[in-house]
């Protein structure tokens, strides 16, 4: 075969050995053979005279049970997804312990009885190249084979001769089973990329645990398959020591969450966590909102400034001696030497709390030196015991009292003089203002916290005490995040890296971060890479073209996506009546773009184009800007629609979800209608991020959009801007 071919085979299978596709099909059942024996060799391990006792055997069975776990077929999800023939064999090293020079390529590995490799996991060294290879660089290997399958049946496969040089025809061609994969209907919750990574991806999926990598790319890149195979990979590289030290994946919402969470357990990687930046910095329940001004000033780094001297404005200068009675004699410390204690604490930039463990044992010290000079010889207990003594800790609790990081950050912004003192030269007058409560607050547990306070809290808390280290955290939806986000998430890898993951111009807050050097100078990653995708397997041409269109207004200077999805999609601008509202008694309001006067009158089109891309395979997202959410929903309703909101799981019977434009980020459907794009605008609180927010919306669709409108379209969109 000189090209890249499907060879679908027809349904009734000849059995012949000798066929290449009845071949691998055996191979297949041998391997699902072989993985079932594993897993009964698993089941029937007997651990009673191993453990020592209940809480070994306890340890242990849950160790096996999560094992079973793992060996099991799941019967549509083909155990392997390609092959290699390699000219020579590689290095033992390399290959799992096996001698032939072919491999299959799967989720997961596979060995028969006598231990040989049956199928090799996508992540060992050996697979790399099914990702790698090219003809210009074959990397050792004569064959590559893709398989397709058909529900759990291997119907197909598809040939590249890498190494042969008679053969110069492949370079261009692009592979069918990718292009399949690529244009699959999307039903349910996200889905692995393992058999289709494509070579930049891979790049970025395989680099090394020690850095952190940061990934720019537009709609649809890949970016979030791309940070959860790499948490994958590196689970896989480096499991004992990330699993002692722990890994994380942070994104946008719950519904985000939810539509990713099953990407890792397909992989057979049970134990990442995942969290939005809210659930990180969860220390106080969050039931207030921030105007835009004061999130943002609360969102600025120069507010860890404003913390740090607040904390440790704590901290009192002795004035008066320590003196430790014990027994008949009396020890005196006299306060200079405290003083020069607690400065020097101070100087060493340690942990608030930390300082604070450390000072009774420092003026205890002091004490068994001055005991020592008297000829008596203290030993440690005697050190402890003056550590304990009620006049050192009164003595500490005077000079370096607890802080209670939530009872700080209530103060700073309730009190006026508090503030000011602490933030002198780093906010102006006017900044304090913005970000103090306007009305008093009686406590902390009345308080009305909002997101930025907590992020405060953190960052508070982190002063007084070292927030955990992971080994490992993936970012993604990065580019919303403000700096002192950045920092409560930089200090939870401080010893470990991160995989960052986001796009410059879907970037929908206030405080969306400007530059990728800025945003990694925040999370304490300054030596990280920044890698661009660009080549988008979601939007397709047509649809991503017309959503370019905003790039210059709001992110000048970066790429266009440019498709790889060869089906050209389906695409339609709808401009819609607008119904007369019926007669009411009272007045009717001016704006025309205030559309709720008769909501479900004027949606009766946006209801028909659902119904009519209900038509097709695969799932539809309706999204409009938020306000018009409940009329859409009593619209869709009354039309006899079901429909879910995001984060609610897509079926084959239930396949409509509405979403408020708020909560489009990161997901996607398969058919996307659009409502009312300026209003999409018009919701946000300045021009700029209004159009984000619709490059968001518009680049959803993975089949087909339509955007319908009765008001106006925006003049970047129409090219009248
Ligand atoms: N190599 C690939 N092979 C097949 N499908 C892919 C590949 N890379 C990405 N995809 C698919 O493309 C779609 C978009 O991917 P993903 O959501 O990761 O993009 P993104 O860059 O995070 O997008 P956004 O910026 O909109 O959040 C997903 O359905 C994903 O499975």
């Amino acid at each position: 075969m000189s090209t890249p071919s499907d060879s679908a085979v027809p349904s009734a299978m000849p059995s012949d050995e000798t066929d290449p596709l009845s071949r691998e099909r055996a191979h297949l059942a041998h391997s699902r053979a072989a993985l079932r024996s594993m897993r009964e060799d698993v089941q029937s391990l007997d651990i009673r005279d191993v453990t020592a006792n209940w809480v070994n055997a306890e340890v242990l069975g849950r160790q096996i049970d999560e094992r079973i776990k793992a060996l099991a077929d799941l019967s549509h999800t083909p155990l392997f997804f390609g092959r290699l023939d390699y000219l020579h064999a590689p290095g033992a090293e390399q290959a799992e312990g096996a001698q032939g020079e072919r491999f299959y390529i799967g989720r997961r590995h596979v060995h028969d009885p006598a231990g040989d490799p049956m199928v090799i996991d996508w992540r060992a060294p050996v697979s790399q190249p099914f990702y790698r290879a090219s003809k210009k660089t074959p990397m050792d290997v004569a064959l590559r084979r893709r398989f397709g399958y058909t529900g759990g049946d291997l119907t197909a496969y598809e040939d590249e001769h890498l190494s042969d040089p008679a053969d110069s025809s492949e370079t261009a061609a692009t592979s069918k089973l990718l292009q399949q994969e690529i244009e699959r209907p999307r039903v349910g919750p996200m889905r692995d990329i393992v058999a289709t990574i494509q070579p930049e991806q891979d790049e970025i999926v395989r680099s090394g645990l020690g850095g952190t990598v940061c990934v720019q790319g537009g709609p649809g890149t890949g970016k979030t398959a791309v940070g959860l195979h790499r948490v994958a990979y590196l689970l896989y590289a480096h499991r004992e020591r990330l699993a002692r030290t722990g890994t994380l994946v942070i994104g946008p919402n719950a519904s985000f969450l939810h539509y990713i969470e099953q990407v890792l357990p397909a992989l057979g990687e049970l134990a990442v966590k995942q969290a939005t930046v809210d659930d990180l910095v969860a220390h106080v329940e969050v039931r207030g909102r921030d105007e835009a001004p004061a999130a943002v000033v609360k969102g600025d780094a120069r507010m860890a400034e404003v913390l740090r001297r607040a904390v440790r404005a704590h901290v009192t200068m002795p004035t008066e001696p320590v003196v430790v009675v014990r027994g008949s004699r009396r020890w005196r410390v006299p306060a200079y030497e405290l003083a020069d204690i607690v400065q020097e604490l101070l100087d060493r930039e340690i942990r608030y709390g930390a300082a604070r463990d450390a000072l009774p044992q420092r003026i205890a010290h002091a004490v068994l030196v001055q005991m020592e000079r008297s000829g008596e010889a203290p030993d440690d207990r005697v050190q402890d015991a003056v550590a304990r003594n009620p006049a050192v800790k009164a003595a500490v609790k005077a000079i370096w009292p607890p802080v209670d990081p939530a009872k700080l950050v209530f103060r700073l912004l309730s009190d006026a003089d508090f503030l000011a003192a602490h933030a002198e030269g780093v906010l102006t007058e006017e900044e304090q203002e913005t970000v103090r409560w306007a009305k008093p607050v009686r406590s902390v547990r009345s308080a009305k916290w909002a997101a930025a306070d907590a992020v405060l809290i953190d960052e508070a808390t982190d002063l007084v005490q070292r927030t955990h280290s992971l080994g490992h955290v993936v970012l993604d939806e990065a580019q919303d995040l403000s700096p002192m986000q950045y920092r409560a998430v930089g200090r939870r890898c401080t010893t470990g890296s991160a995989t960052v993951l986001g796009d410059l111009a879907q970037g929908t807050t206030p405080w969306a971060t400007r530059s990728w050097d800025e945003a990694l100078a925040h999370l304490g990653k300054r030596d990280a890479v920044v890698e661009e995708l660009t080549a988008g397997f979601r939007v397709p041409t047509d649809v991503i073209t017309y959503a370019s269109r905003l790039l210059p207004y709001i992110a000048p200077g970066l790429a266009p996506v440019a498709s790889v999805r060869e089906n050209p999609g389906f695409f339609e601008v709808r401009e819609t009546t607008v119904r007369e509202a019926p007669v009411r008694e009272a007045p009717v309001r001016e704006t025309t773009t205030d559309a709720t006067m008769d909501a479900t009158a004027d949606a009766t089109e946006v209801v028909a184009a659902c119904e009519e891309l209900l038509r097709h395979e695969g799932s539809v997202g309706l999204i409009a800007a938020d306000t018009r959410v409940p009329l859409l929903s009593e619209a869709l309703t009354k039309a006899g629609l079901a429909h879910l909101a995001p984060g609610e799981e897509t079926t084959l019977t239930a396949r409509l979800t509405l979403v408020p434009a708020s909560l489009a980020k990161g997901l996607e459907y398969d058919y996307v209608v659009l409502d009312e794009p300026q209003a999409v605008v018009d919701a946000e609180p300045d021009e700029r991020t209004g159009l984000r927010r619709l490059y968001v919306t518009l680049t959803r669709a993975v089949s087909g959009l339509i955007v319908t409108h009765a008001t106006p379209l925006p003049a970047q969109l129409t090219g009248e801007a």
